[in-house]
């Protein structure tokens, strides 16, 4: 991969680029494969990050997405809308169009967004909508704004994307089963991994999924989540072990409603930028068949973002 560039603008101080130069997984994924979570970030030149943005990224092009999906051995990519780009969809819409059907992706869009505008996103290959509730990365979008998108957007077959931290989810519960839609959890609500996988916290997401058969969970982001580690760098392919139970348990009770994506390139970060292709070698510790890991990485998202093809 060629490395990191920032183009016309400046990072936010601290910034952690890209892992460049990923190992070879020595887990072989099972063929036709997806990363179901993943970015694009500009590049800065061509596509400008958004006025409203709470942090500016190191560029991330689709070639360098697209050289690392084959490098790890993914088929496919479901190209997800970051907040540094608002509801400007510009690089989603020009990544998924060169990726020649090998992408789908999930916008953000706004309560006036036309219906020849959605129309365009979905020949363009986008299939759901994120809504974002981290509070240090979007302002507050009342939820009769959000709600009168999900209408919308249900009627095109899409789903809802959300993402949030484990303690709002008693706050957001009324308001996120009440969605129409398919509802997909990024990186399983952002447990606390420091407390238990059985403690109340945890149980609440569990019974918020399995309460909900429309509600699903992407089982991402180990490196964002764990505390004590060991990282994936250094040819460490047991990392993440703290968060291993938490991803285990959501596989095993929900193996038809999981998904898996790499997160490249990994925003916000503060501590360590991960060797993507150790991130790949935690996948078997999460699920440990091979049944559960080709539901996880090739029936569930085809199912939902190919189903013409699945
Ligand atoms: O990349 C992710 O999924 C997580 C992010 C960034 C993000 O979601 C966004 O900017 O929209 C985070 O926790 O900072």
């Amino acid at each position: 991969m060629s490395k990191p560039t920032t183009g016309p603008f400046t990072k936010t101080a601290g910034w952690l680029d890209w892992y460049d130069g990923p190992s070879q997984p020595q887990f072989r994924l099972p063929s036709g494969s997806v990363d179901a979570h993943c970015h694009v970030f500009g590049p800065g030149d061509e596509f400008p990050y958004a006025p409203e943005r709470k942090y500016t990224p190191c560029d991330a092009s689709k070639a360098q997405l697209f050289a690392l999906r084959d490098h790890l051995g993914f088929a496919r990519n479901v190209i997800v809308q970051a907040t540094c780009h608002g509801a400007d969809n510009r690089a989603l819409v020009d990544a998924l169009q060169a990726a020649g059907g090998k992408a789908r992706g999930v916008a953000t869009v706004r309560r006036d967004v036309s219906d020849a505008e959605l129309e365009r996103l979905h020949a363009a290959g986008v299939r759901g909508v994120r809504f974002n509730f981290v509070k240090r990365l979007v302002d507050f979008t009342p939820r009769d704004e959000l709600m009168d998108i999900a209408g919308r957007i249900a009627k095109l077959g899409w789903h809802v994307v959300i993402y949030f931290e484990a303690v709002d989810l008693p706050e957001l519960w009324d308001f996120f089963t009440r969605l129409p839609t398919t509802v997909v959890v990024d990186h399983m609500g952002r447990p606390d991994v420091t407390k238990s996988v059985d403690g109340p916290e945890f149980e609440l997401f569990i019974k918020f999924m399995r309460e909900h058969a429309n509600v699903w969970s992407k089982v991402s982001c180990p490196e964002r989540l764990s505390v004590s580690g060991p990282p994936a760098l250094n040819g460490e392919r047991a990392a993440y072990r703290d968060v291993v139970p938490f991803a285990r348990r959501i596989v095993q009770s929900f193996p038809d409603r999981v998904l898996w994506g790499t997160d490249w390139p990994h925003p916000n970060l503060k501590q360590h930028m991960p060797d993507d292709g150790l991130l790949v070698d935690f996948i078997p510790h999460i699920a440990p068949t091979a049944d559960l890991q080709r539901q996880l990485l090739v029936d569930n998202p085809m199912r939902l973002y190919w189903p013409e093809e699945a």
